[in-house]
């Protein structure tokens, strides 16, 4: 009798946890960690204290679970109308709102207490203004009311790779900017491939999402053009900035070229759901190896071994 309550309680705590878990939207998180990451290794040019390393990412890690908790609190209406988002922990009544604004805060102060700590004040306040800017303009100001909501928003995501780079040097300088740039860039043909998927879902709550209102051949247009500018500023980390070298330049041409041929490609047949759900797959592919590219070309064994290649 005893052991079968045991159980239970154990369960029960069990099923709370994963909602909390539930709750931060961890399936984004690691990608936006990888985004922190590059920034770092750029900045450390191949060499970062691992000690360093661990902090910030916590940090970056709880800051974005804060700012999910509480997108999640702000949007619980819309959530619970939506299909997709249906059965997340406060529409589904796993988690009180008020718990969940307690976590968030908990969270946040957390993050802020360790980075300002360990890391430094600067890698801190930019987390802050990354949860502050995805609530405050994304979430309450642009979402419900603008087409332009992703556009504007997606600085807030893009956020973490200024994290990364502050971390290491305690300044923000052109080439952290620059990647702030391309991950500000990429948002759009990322999240509007994806609309393109869901944009009955969008419409069904009245959230202004662009395939929602311009339709699917503007939106593929607008995925086109974001496309063509991300590609090229993704070579600017090369030349003229030099904060990265000639492996990531490979590495971002050939990527760039794959993303080129499919926003075409899908912007050929807008109404073409599988397009747009290969471009949206393919596109956080892209951002975790145009990331990747970044670390490996700043070690510096890439450094020896690129300099034993014979000359051209
Ligand atoms: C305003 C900007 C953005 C919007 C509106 C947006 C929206 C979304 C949505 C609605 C999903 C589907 C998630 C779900 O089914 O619950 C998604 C998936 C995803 N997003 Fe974004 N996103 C944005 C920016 C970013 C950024 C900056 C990153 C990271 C650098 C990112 C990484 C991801 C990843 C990794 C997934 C796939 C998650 C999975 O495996 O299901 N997103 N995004
Ligand atoms: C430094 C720092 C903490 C930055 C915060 C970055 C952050 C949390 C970015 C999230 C971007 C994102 C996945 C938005 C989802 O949109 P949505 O909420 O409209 O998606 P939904 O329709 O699934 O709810």
């Amino acid at each position: 009798m005893i052991e079968a309550n045991l159980s239970q309680t154990h369960q029960r705590l069990g099923e709370i946890i994963y909602s909390y878990y539930q709750l931060t939207k961890p399936r984004i998180i690691p990608l936006l960690l990888v985004t922190t990451a590059a920034g770092m290794w750029m900045a450390g040019e191949g060499k970062v204290d691992p000690f360093l390393l661990l902090i910030t990412l916590l940090g970056g890690t709880l800051a974005a679970a804060s700012a999910q908790a509480l997108n999640c609190i702000y949007d619980r209406d819309i959530d619970y109308t939506m299909e997709r988002t249906r059965h997340r922990p406060i529409p589904s009544g796993k988690i009180q709102p008020r718990d969940a604004a307690l976590f968030a805060i908990a969270l946040g102060t957390l993050s802020f207490i360790l980075l300002s700590a360990f890391v430094n004040l600067l890698s801190a306040l930019l987390a802050m203004a990354g949860i502050v800017f995805y609530m405050a303009i994304y979430t309450h100001l642009l979402k419900r009311h603008t087409t332009q909501n992703i556009v504007i928003g997606g600085a807030a995501g893009a956020i973490p790779a200024l994290v990364g780079w502050a971390a290491v040097r305690n300044d923000l300088t052109w080439a952290p900017w620059l990647l702030f740039a391309l991950v500000f860039l990429w948002t759009p043909p990322h999240f509007w491939a994806l609309a393109l998927m869901i944009k009955d879902d969008y419409a069904q709550v009245g959230v202004p999402m662009l395939p929602v209102v311009a339709g699917e051949e503007a939106t593929t247009g607008q995925i086109w053009v974001y496309s063509l500018i991300l590609v090229p500023s993704s070579l600017l980390l090369v030349y003229p900035l030099h904060a990265s070298g000639l492996l990531y330049g490979l590495v971002a041409a050939i990527l760039g070229f794959i993303f080129l041929k499919k926003a075409w490609l899908l912007k050929q047949v807008p109404t073409d759901k599988d397009l747009a759900r290969s471009l949206f797959k393919f596109s956080i592919l892209y951002m975790m190896l145009l990331c990747a590219g970044i670390v490996v070309d700043s070690l510096p064994i890439t450094h020896y071994l690129v300099g034993t290649l014979p000359n051209i």
